[in-house]
């Protein structure tokens, strides 16, 4: 372990992050019934421009009016190469309640984008003598964004989580595909007149995580756009829990609760760690750091992950 202590994300259920469209009203009081951790209403990328001022009223009416329960409350705003995304912040600081939690800000491309968006939001705080310090989540969705995504990690103490956009990062990579999230007809590997189909996302969450866990920051995985398709959204949800993310979006109702399912440890998971804690116990009252459990090595490493599960229980279940 390097001298520097790796630091503890923050310590809140994140499984899940149910997006609406800030231009749909309709459907808050539903959001707020679902059984998702983080509530992200959207001012961005599922609002048409001519919507964008009506969409932001909606939503700073509905962060007081709605009774969001105990949900992390997250407002996506603008991104910085619009001429939007000022007036979204000013707005929201201004004008919502105490009830906002977080604001998402989307493609950021370097750590100078979460500067600018802190300033603003730290200068709106101060004059409006707001109580509580508002958290920031962003998006990594571009090239840039990834190749700068350990500064953006580091960028601000406000930063609570970051996810991958899985839309605008094809697009912005130039990837030929219009799928949003999951297996991709055309990424595999071809052995003896058979494809095997590789995980084209995959580099981009490890990259996010590695940052992320650097600097304590929870990882997230993005959208899955195929709403259709529960199989293909908890495959993806897997390959992201067992790489390290917390959490996915779901960007309909019913893929809440896969999420949910898929990132909290099972109680058979949580069984086998608490089990590799007693045995390394019981190795360790015999002066053994490593012992044998169900066949297979068991170390003082296996310690640290079997705490990541049992800890990720507790944590979900309060
Ligand atoms: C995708 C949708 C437009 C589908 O809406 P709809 O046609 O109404 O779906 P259904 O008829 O199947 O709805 C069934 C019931 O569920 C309610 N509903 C629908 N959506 C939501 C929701 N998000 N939260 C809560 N409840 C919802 C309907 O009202 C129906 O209710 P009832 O009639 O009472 O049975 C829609 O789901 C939607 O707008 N989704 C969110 C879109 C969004 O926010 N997109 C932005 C995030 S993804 C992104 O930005 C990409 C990313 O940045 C990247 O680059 O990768
Ligand atoms: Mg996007």
């Amino acid at each position: 372990m390097s001298f520097k202590i790796q630091p503890a994300a923050p310590a809140r259920p994140n499984r899940c992050q149910l997006f609406g469209p800030g231009s749909r009203p309709a459907i808050f009081e539903k959001m707020a019934a679902s059984d998702a951790d983080v509530i992200n209403l959207d001012l961005e990328d599922s609002v048409a421009p001519s919507d964008k001022d009506s969409a932001r009223a909606n939503v700073i009416a509905a962060i007081s009016d709605v009774d969001w329960g105990n949900k992390t409350f997250s407002v996506r705003i603008n991104g910085l190469d619009t001429p939007f995304w000022y007036r979204d912040v000013v707005d929201l600081l201004e004008q919502a309640g105490e009830r906002l939690d977080q604001i998402m800000i989307p493609k950021v491309g370097c750590a100078g984008d979460i500067y600018a968006v802190d300033a603003l939001v730290t200068a709106v705080e101060a004059a409006k003598g707001r109580a509580k310090r508002i958290s920031f989540e962003v998006i990594i969705e571009s090239a840039a964004g990834i190749a700068h995504v350990e500064e953006i990690a580091a960028a601000s103490p406000r930063l609570q989580a970051m996810s991958l956009g899985a839309a605008d990062f094809a697009a912005s990579m130039g990837m030929q595909t219009t799928g949003i999230g999951g297996t991709q007809e055309n990424y595999y590997m071809h052995r003896d007149g058979q494809k095997h189909w590789s995980d084209p996302w995959h580099w981009a969450q490890a990259a996010i995580v590695a940052a992320c866990r650097t600097h304590g920051v929870l990882p997230v995985d993005g959208p899955f756009g195929d709403f259709s398709d529960d199989e293909g959204f908890r495959a993806q949800a897997r390959r992201s829990a067992t790489l390290g993310m917390v959490g996915k979006w779901a960007i309909h109702p019913k893929q809440v609760a896969i999420a949910n399912e898929v990132f909290t440890p099972s109680a058979e998971a949580v069984a086998e760690a608490r089990e590799i804690l007693a045995a390394m116990e019981a190795a360790k009252a015999k002066g053994e750091g490593a012992t044998v459990y169900k066949g297979r090595l068991v170390d003082i490493a296996s310690i640290k992950q079997a705490e990541v599960i049992v800890r990720q229980s507790e944590m979900i279940s309060g």
